[in-house]
């Protein structure tokens, strides 16, 4: 497993642009809590998500969710860093949820959580989500 690449401050600086305007895309009627989500993939493709709600509370999809299953589903399986922020302006955290998601396709992954200003605080999943989980334990090889 190689390890992460700490991102150029020019590529922090998209991420963040990418990262904050994403929660404008968010469906938070219920919780009114928008939160945006981009991806940065191998070959430097951002990919945002952002949080869609349901009148059926427990079918809510996170906004690193979304991303993740739009990059997937568009050719996409390895990602250097993801960036997170939310309606509230402060460091918003990934979900347990959403931390197993990541972690299926990108172990290794860097997370911005950005505040309003573009400020932000950074972890690695493996931080955040340690002695994890994944296809490995299954004896699986991800595609
Ligand atoms: O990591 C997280 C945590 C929460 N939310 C969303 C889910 C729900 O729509 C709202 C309130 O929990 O925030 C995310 O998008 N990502
Ligand atoms: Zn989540």
């Amino acid at each position: 497993m190689s390890a992460p690449a700490i991102l150029t401050s020019g590529e922090i600086k998209a991420l963040s642009a990418k990262t904050l305007e994403a929660r404008s895309l968010s469906y938070s009627p219920y919780s009114k809590f928008r939160v945006g989500a981009a991806l940065i993939t191998l070959d430097g493709t951002y990919v945002q998500g952002a949080n869609v709600e349901n009148a059926s509370y427990g079918a809510c999809i996170c906004a690193e969710q979304t991303a993740i299953v739009k990059a997937v589903t568009a050719g996409h399986r390895h990602f250097t860093a993801i960036g997170v922020a939310s309606s509230a302006g402060t460091y918003t955290s990934p979900c347990g949820i959403c931390r197993q998601v990541l972690r299926e396709f990108a172990p290794n992954i860097l997370i911005y959580m950005f505040a309003e200003d573009g400020t932000f605080v950074m972890e690695p999943l493996t931080a955040m989500l340690p002695r994890s989980f994944g296809p490995e334990d299954l004896d699986v090889i991800r595609e």
